[in-house]
């Protein structure tokens, strides 16, 4: 990969900005100075390696480049936009490759491009070109609507390479492309990182620890212990090491020579076999669909960048809402067993539990408990919202959302509203058993009951995500929320009426979010009954007083926002 794409000496007036411009790098992690003032200049077109030994900073400094880490000190330029000024124009340039992949395996190749392209805001009408045409440059035209998690290793890489160029990004950075994988694979990921190179107008930038897939960029800078100990062409490299007229050592020598050790100490990382296939000859084709700089390239005035902007962060919000409900309609299992809880709530309990209390019916105790009934079957889902951004962030796409030229808010806000949809819906499923215990199948008190029910459920997802963002393991989620779950949902008077309890147990009860929601659902009901029973369907009461409907609408809209808001300002990008 050099002839064709040589660094210029000196950039000419009308010569691109470099593809990274990056000065002065340090990143401190408390005591440990992962990155310690790097310097890169990386120009357009170019292909650089980047190698250091485990631990050297590597990572690290990928995630200053795209914006994903903040720098302790110094400054990166990605194709001329400052990662801090505007963070967000920079990561719209790049197209970044995790070291893990961040693919969503319960969708399709298809689903994970599309998905793609609406986060980084490609014009839809593009959309179906670039996706079978990145899918032809890495080999996988006829996998599309093959399921990501059925993929090999080798297959999941080329994908991950595949979306990471859809947006047309004028730098690709690849973390470790080939690590894992077997020599056929790995050649498989280099034949087609050339044919990218060949055919598209894209910068690349990657790690990795064979030294054969070094050899084959135009560049290398070899970094140890933060600092970069080596920098230039692996020709010049070698030359430096013995004169011009000495037998050349080997790539491995270098590293050898600036870094004290082998790279290969690692024996899991010796090289294999097979080096990659040498270069192919570049294959025809056109830059694709739409040309090389694609008509989404910039654009004129303040102005329009503004509405450019909100318009892309609503399609952000869009696309991680509508991914969560298309992994909702795929998931029959969990939306069925998610409702076991509510039915039995309606038809056991009900029906149970009204014997215990004397001078109740059973038709007037389940219509009782129904709006108890309906928030359980809204809050599996939306509690679950907290658990499925733990285990993304951790493993999976939202580290690829998290890459993305969006705002997090956008996506905490698509995630919530996913959410609040998901358990809207299976509350509402739950309404349709409402007229078999005599809930009048009055068409206005179902649009009520639905549109509280999803002012709830937006509640209890943002209140699920907001304990999410103080816990960093999912399974500590999943520990929260077994112990907070049935004394919330105890107290929350779904089983019995406040009114008849002990007053500490009345008021402790006002601190639970579910009581407003609880409450606000039966006095729907009750408004719509002929003779609620009185001892029964009490509004609930502070002190003396009964806050009307509208101040439990309000309380539960805050609710809702106050949680959104500060997760979001919790959320963090880089960790
Ligand atoms: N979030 C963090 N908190 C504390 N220390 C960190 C953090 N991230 C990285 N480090 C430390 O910074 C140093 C550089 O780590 P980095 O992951 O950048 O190295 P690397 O060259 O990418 O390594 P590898 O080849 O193993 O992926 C290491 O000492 C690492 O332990």
């Amino acid at each position: 990969m050099t002839a064709a794409h040589a660094v210029p000496d000196a950039p000419s007036p009308a010569a691109p900005p470099p593809a990274i411009a990056a000065s002065g790098l340090r990143k401190r992690y408390g005591d440990v100075v992962a990155v310690d003032g790097v310097d890169l200049s990386v120009a357009a077109g170019e292909c650089f390696a980047f190698l250091g030994p485990n631990g050297a900073g590597k990572s690290t400094t990928i995630a200053m480049l795209c914006a994903l880490a903040v720098p302790s000190a110094g400054r990166v330029a990605i194709a001329g936009h400052d990662t801090r000024a505007d963070p967000l124009e920079a990561r719209r340039h790049i197209g970044l490759v995790f070291q893990e992949s961040t693919l969503d395996l319960g969708l399709t190749a298809a689903e994970n491009l599309r998905f793609h392209a609406d986060l980084y805001d490609v014009p839809p009408e593009l959309v179906p070109g670039r996706i079978d045409h990145a899918l032809d440059l890495v080999g996988l035209a006829g996998q599309r609507d093959r399921i990501a998690g059925t993929f090999s290793g080798g297959m999941r890489r080329r994908l991950e390479i595949a979306r990471a160029l859809l947006h047309r990004p004028r730098l690709l950075v690849l973390d470790e492309p080939t690590l894992g994988l077997d020599p056929h694979a790995r050649a498989r990921v280099w034949e087609h990182l050339r044919a990218v190179r060949e055919r598209e107008a894209v910068t690349i930038f990657l790690t990795t620890h064979y030294l054969d897939e070094a050899e084959q960029c135009d560049r290398i800078a070899i970094i140890d212990a933060g600092r970069i100990v080596a920098e230039g062409a692996p020709a010049a490299l070698k030359a430096e090491l013995t004169g011009p007229d000495a037998a050349p050592p080997s790539l491995d020598e270098v590293f050898l020579h600036h870094t004290g050790r082998p790279l290969h100490d690692n024996p899991e990382l010796a090289p294999p076999d097979a080096a990659p296939a040498s270069r192919p000859e570049a294959p025809d084709g056109p830059d694709g669909p739409d040309g090389p700089d694609g008509p989404d390239g910039p654009d004129g005035g303040a102005e329009s960048v503004r509405a450019r902007r909100l318009a892309a962060e609503l399609r952000a919000v869009r696309m991680v809402w509508r991914r969560d409900l298309l992994h909702f309609r795929r998931d029959r299992m969990g939306a069925t067993l998610s409702m076991v809880q509510p039915l039995l709530f309606l038809f056991v309990l009900g029906v149970g539990l009204s014997g215990l209390m004397p001078g109740i019916g059973r038709g007037s105790y389940q219509l009782f408990v129904f709006s108890g009934a309906l928030v359980t079957a809204a809050l599996g889902p939306a509690v679950a919202v907290g658990a499925s951004l733990l285990w993304e962030r951790q493993n999976g796409f939202l580290r690829e959302m998290l890459a993305g030229p969006v705002r997090r808010e956008s996506l905490l806000l698509g995630k919530c509203l996913g959410g609040a949809t998901v358990a809207t819906v299976q509350g509402t499923l739950l309404l349709a058993a409402g007229p078999l215990i005599g809930v009048p199948a009055d068409p206005v008190l179902l649009v009520l009951l639905a549109a509280q029910l999803a002012l709830a459920s937006l509640a209890m997802t943002a209140l699920g995500v907001l304990i999410a963002t103080f816990v960093r393991r999912p399974q500590t989620y999943g520990t929260a929320l077994a112990v907070m779950m049935a004394p919330l949902t105890f107290l929350s008077g779904a089983m019995f009426p406040l009114a008849g309890a002990p007053a500490w147990l009345s008021t402790v009860a006002l601190a639970d979010p579910l009581t407003y929601a609880v409450d606000a659902l039966r006095r729907t009901v009750a408004s719509r009954l002929a003779a609620p029973p009185p001892h029964l369907f009490q509004p609930l009461a502070v002190g003396s007083w009964h806050p009307p409907l509208a101040a439990e609408w309000t309380l539960l809209a805050l609710l809702a926002t106050v949680p959104l808001v500060w997760s979001a300002r919790r959320f963090s990008r880089n960790d």
